[in-house]
Parts: structure tokens; C-alpha cells; sequence
């Protein structure tokens, strides 16, 4: 595709220089900014069609490319991987128009004229937009570039009523950043990967097309919604230097946590608001150069980015081992299948038309502001990571991994609010264990298990924070055991109300623990002796040191039968107590 070449753009740039996204146009600066007129290579195209592949060829070339996730060193080809990533900006307002951003309002309810390509409407650059896309920049390390600039990329589809997209592909207003993966990352701990940010660019976000299959009155139809349509996009382009699919998921991880710690974009794959397409090569080892890349388009998921690329590691190098060619082109994902589909070659590849947009000056951002928002940029991934395994949360590596990973950064939201909230109520214990690793305990495996169990996403969690911080006061100060604060959990999963108050649970349900004098107490022995009397067997194979595990048996059965309101610990002591008598 070439680059634009024409000289049209509008002379004044939009100046960028301080916080609050105020923005001038002294007369100074009135130099339209030079074209970028070099071709960009494509890969030379082939017309060679893959050739039919054999049962036997594809077995072996199946076996070649066996862990193909992996970075294998020992295998003959050697696997690259470019991410491009979208993300939508954590803005109120769309890009060009003053439409407001909003995914949940009623279809087609945030559409300015320019949004609906009314003709005759002009695109008018947001300046707040920027802030947010400058954050990502700083935050990946980028340099910004003073000056940038915005094309017209034409084609058409239904979900771009304009016909053309406004992209700063040829302009980007950052370039040559980072992403360092480590074992924060999962990466083994001796690995460290620096992945380049070609670039990062801000573009509109298309509108939604939403299938509506036939019904009996209605034949099959695409629906198509513009409230997204011109929302605030950044693609971030990383450089073809990944070398496996796990890398890949990796980065694409780090990426989303990225722009969510420095408040950039706030809703990630999840929830739409980050989608991202994989360029996978092969070469064979020790040659120089990259293998042609094909595309897959549109994955919205780490899963389907891990996957699609694994798939189609095998998918080349079954065509190469079978003495083909890979051709360039662009790829579709079917997540269900697990497999791509050719979309388009690059033979059918679109000319674009790249064409200044005659209504947009360029953007010209100056270092002041950069500076400001470098020095209030909020801590990153890394340091959270590290903030969550030191004290005064001391999480392990995978559980403050898992936890900044998940939900789109919100479990750990939830789980320092509980912190937070324990730590300022009057009367509350700490306790003997360690509270942020009980918290952590509590929200990620108690709560994060019975809504896996439940399949509830998080998004519907039907636990408050206040509740959970509820349960642990209880918890830590003796009022639940650990098994009736299990069954208060239970209740607030099942009951998905807010207002239900975990004290009157306990009052309701009559769960308040018994206050026991341990081994000594004499409703508890009495209690445990009738359980052991009933199961005498058991007893005896207790007594005589056959079976010294079955005291876990009866321990259980005591904490049942007193309703779960006396702990573990205190059981534990009668029934140590009355098999040594
Ligand atoms: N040989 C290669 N193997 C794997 N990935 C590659 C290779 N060459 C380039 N890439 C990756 O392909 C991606 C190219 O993205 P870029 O946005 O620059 O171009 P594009 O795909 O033509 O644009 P768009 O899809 O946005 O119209 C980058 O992530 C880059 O790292
Ligand atoms: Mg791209
Ligand atoms: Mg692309």
C-alpha cells in the first residue's frame, strides 16, 4: 500500500503543550509537515497456491511443529511473531466528533452528524483524546514525536460509514518503545525479553455489526450500531521480534496491564475494548531474514491469540515441509473450530489511498506536556507485581500474577479495597495469619472458585466488598469459623444481593461460633465421645496406631455436630486428648 503523497493538509497544526489538554495555534507555526514519500515493500508476491499435502507429509511436518508454543531452539524453523494491538482510549469523548463514548448506551444513541458521515461534516480533532494515548506512549517507553499526522485510509465496509478510516500509520505520534517481559510474566526466571514498539498510533474504532440470524418473519441481517463508531483508538505495532506463541500471550498480557495501570484504557480484551491481530512467519534456521508473514485478524482473546498463532506455526510448516510456499495473506480465527481461514490474499490485498486528511492539521506535542504526564504517570505492572509479593500484602509470584491478570486488573481493586476497609474498622484483629495472603486466599480462591464453579463472570459478581470485608472481621475475630465463613460465602454467591448484611446472616442462621475452653471443655468431650462411641471400628483402628489418620475422621464429624461453630483447632485438641486417655 503506498504512503500518501499529495501535499494537501491543513496548514495550522493543533499544538499540544499543556496539561489540561489546552491547546494553541501561535502564527508561527504554520509549516505544513513534510510528506513521507519512500514506497513501503511489500513482500514480493507469490502465485504459488500451497500444494496438496499428504497423510504422511503432514504427519511429519505434525510432529516438526509439536510444541510449536514453545520457543524450541532444536527445531528447524525458527517462529516470528509481530503483534498489532487496538486499544480504545480511556476517553469521554469520541475522536473527531464531541459524540460521548459509552458501550452500554442504546444502540445508535451516541452518534454525532461526522460519526453517521453526514456530508459535509468535518472531522475536529478532540485534544483530550491525546492524554490518555500519550500515557500508553510514555508508559511503553516510546519517544513521542513532536509532530504527527492523520491520513484517510479508504475502503469500505459496513461498519465504516465514512468509506475511510483516519489513521496516523505514516505519522505516528510515538515511536521506538518497549515492552520487557520477565518472570513477573511468567517467563522462566532466568529470561528476559525485549520486545520493540514500532510505533503507536491513534485511529477512529469502526462501528459494530451486530448478525441477527433469520426468524420466521425475518430473513438473516446485519444490524449496524455507530455508537462506536469514531471512538479514540491507539494501535500499538510491536516489531516482528516475539518467538513463540507464549511470548506472544505474554506480551499481549503486559500490554493490556500496561494500559490499564497508566489509566490509558480501562476495559481490556474482556470487554471488548482491546482486540489484536498476529503476523506469524517461519524461517528456516540459521538463514538470514524473516519468512513472509500471514495475518489473522480480529482475535479477542490471549487464548485465541495463543491458539491461533500455534495453529498456524503447524499450518507453515506443513506447507514448507511439503516443499510449498507461503503466500501472504490475511487470516480469519474460528475459536470454536480452533482453525484460520484464508480471508484475502495479498494479491486481493485493498489499496488504501492513503490521503492527508485535508481537515486535520498536523498535531504537534510539546515536551512540557510529555514531561508532565511522565512525572504522574501511575506505578506499572512490574512495580504492582512487586508491590503485591512485599509487604504488607506478600502475596506469592502466581497469585499476584494471577491477580492483575484477571478481570482486567479489577481483582485487584477488589482485593485492596477489602484490605483497605479491614484495616480501618474499629475493633478489628489481624490475627495470627498473615491478612493479605488470607485476603488473597479468600478472593481469588474461595470467591474466584465458587463463581468458576458457578460460571459467574466477574463482571457479575454478586460479592461486595464490603461484604467480603464483613466476613473476614467475622472470620479474624472468631465470631465464624473458617467453615461457617464458608458457608456465609456460599449464601452471598447464591443469593447475588448486595444488601444482604453478613451479621444478620449469622444471627439468622444461628452461625456465631461457640467460645470453647479447648480440651477441656466438657460439652465438647461429651460430644466427642458419643461421636467416637458410634463408630467403635474406627476407634479401635485409631487406638491400636493402624489407622492414626482417622482421627481426622472424627474431627470432622465433632465440627459437624456443632454446627460448624467450633474451629477446627479446638476439635482437634478433644479428640488428641480422649485417644491418648
Ligand atoms: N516477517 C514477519 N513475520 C512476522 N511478523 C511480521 C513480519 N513482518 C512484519 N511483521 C509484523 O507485522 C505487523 C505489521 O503491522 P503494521 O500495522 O505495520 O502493518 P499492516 O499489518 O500492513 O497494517 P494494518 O493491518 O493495520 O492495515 C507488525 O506487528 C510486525 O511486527
Ligand atoms: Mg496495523
Ligand atoms: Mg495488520
Amino acid at each position: 500500500m503506498p504512503p500518501p503523497t499529495s501535499a494537501l493538509r491543513a496548514r495550522r497544526p493543533f499544538i499540544l503543550s499543556q496539561y489540561r489538554s489546552q491547546w494553541v495555534c501561535p502564527s508561527c507555526l504554520t509549516q505544513s509537515r513534510r510528506l513521507h514519500t519512500e514506497v513501503v515493500q511489500t513482500p514480493s508476491q507469490s502465485s504459488t497456491s500451497p500444494p496438496q499435502v499428504s497423510a504422511k507429509q503432514a504427519r511429519s511436518a505434525k510432529s516438526t511443529a509439536k510444541g510449536a508454543g514453545k520457543k524450541n531452539s532444536d527445531s528447524k524453523w525458527e517462529v516470528t511473531v509481530g503483534l498489532e494491538i487496538h486499544a480504545q482510549l480511556n476517553a469521554p469523548r469520541k475522536l473527531f466528533s464531541y459524540a460521548a463514548t459509552s458501550f452500554n448506551a442504546p444502540p445508535n444513541s451516541r452518534v454525532a452528524p461526522f460519526d453517521a458521515s453526514i456530508p459535509g461534516i468535518q472531522p475536529k480533532l478532540n485534544i483530550p483524546t491525546i492524554v490518555p494515548a500519550i500515557r500508553a506512549a510514555v508508559a511503553f517507553d516510546c519517544r513521542i514525536n513532536r509532530r504527527s499526522a492523520f491520513d484517510r485510509k479508504h475502503y469500505f465496509y459496513k461498519d465504516q460509514p465514512n468509506g475511510y478510516q483516519i489513521t496516523q500509520f505514516y505519522h505516528p505520534f510515538a515511536s521506538d518503545g518497549k515492552i520487557v517481559l520477565n518472570e513477573l510474566d511468567g517467563l522462566d526466571p532466568s529470561e528476559v525479553v525485549e520486545i520493540g514498539i514500532k510505533q503507536i498510533q491513534m485511529e477512529q474504532d469502526t462501528a459494530k455489526s451486530i448478525f441477527q440470524p433469520s426468524t420466521e418473519d425475518t430473513p438473516a441481517r446485519t444490524l449496524v450500531d455507530l455508537n462506536r463508531a469514531g471512538s479514540a483508538l491507539v494501535e500499538i505495532i510491536t516489531t516482528p521480534s516475539l518467538k513463540s506463541s507464549k511470548h506472544a500471550a505474554a506480551c499481549l498480557k503486559k500490554i493490556q496491564s500496561i494500559l490499564r495501570a497508566s489509566t490509558a484504557a480501562i476495559d481490556g480484551m474482556e470487554k471488548g475494548g482491546v482486540r489484536c491481530d498476529v503476523n506469524v512467519s517461519i524461517q528456516e534456521r540459521g538463514l538470514p531474514g524473516l519468512g513472509r508473514r500471514v495475518e489473522i485478524k480480529n482475535l479477542n482473546s490471549v487464548k485465541a491469540v495463543q491458539e491461533s498463532i500455534e495453529a498456524e506455526i503447524k499450518r507453515q510448516i506443513v506447507v514448507r515441509e511439503s516443499g510449498g510456499e507461503i503466500e501472504g495473506e490475511t487470516r480469519g480465527w474460528d475459536a470454536v473450530k480452533g482453525e484460520s481461514r484464508k480471508l484475502r490474499s495479498k494479491e486481493g490485498e485493498v489499496d488504501y489511498r492513503y490521503k492527508p486528511d485535508a481537515e486535520l492539521p498536523p498535531l504537534i506535542i510539546e515536551e512540557s506536556l510529555v514531561n508532565h504526564i511522565r512525572s504522574t504517570l501511575p506505578p506499572l505492572p512490574d512495580q504492582i507485581i512487586s508491590g503485591l509479593m512485599n509487604e504488607p500484602f506478600a502475596l506469592t509470584l502466581k497469585d499476584a500474577r494471577t491477580m492483575i491478570d484477571l478481570d482486567d486488573g479489577e481483582r485487584v481493586n477488589y482485593y485492596k479495597a477489602i484490605y483497605e476497609d479491614l484495616l480501618a474498622r474499629e475493633g478489628f484483629k489481624p490475627g495470627s495469619k498473615h491478612l493479605g495472603k488470607l485476603i488473597g486466599n479468600w478472593t481469588l480462591h474461595e470467591l474466584g472458585g465458587r463463581l468458576a464453579a458457578s460460571f459467574i463472570a466477574w463482571l457479575d459478581n454478586p460479592v461486595t466488598t464490603v461484604q467480603m470485608a464483613d466476613l473476614l472481621f467475622n472470620l479474624q475475630s472468631g465470631t465464624l469459623t473458617a467453615g461457617n465463613a464458608k458457608r456465609v460465602l456460599d449464601h452471598l454467591v447464591t443469593f447475588n444481593d448486595s444488601k444482604i448484611r453478613v451479621a444478620e446472616l449469622i444471627e439468622e442462621y444461628d452461625l456465631a461460633s461457640r467460645s470453647t475452653e479447648g480440651e477441656d471443655d466438657e460439652g465438647l468431650i461429651k460430644l466427642a465421645n458419643h461421636i467416637i462411641s458410634e463408630y467403635p471400628e474406627k476407634a479401635e483402628q485409631v487406638r491400636s496406631g493402624k489407622k492414626p489418620n482417622l482421627k481426622n475422621f472424627f474431627i470432622g464429624n465433632l465440627m459437624k455436630a456443632t454446627g460448624g461453630k467450633v474451629d477446627v483447632q479446638a476439635c482437634k485438641q478433644v479428640i488428641e486428648k480422649l485417644f491418648s486417655a
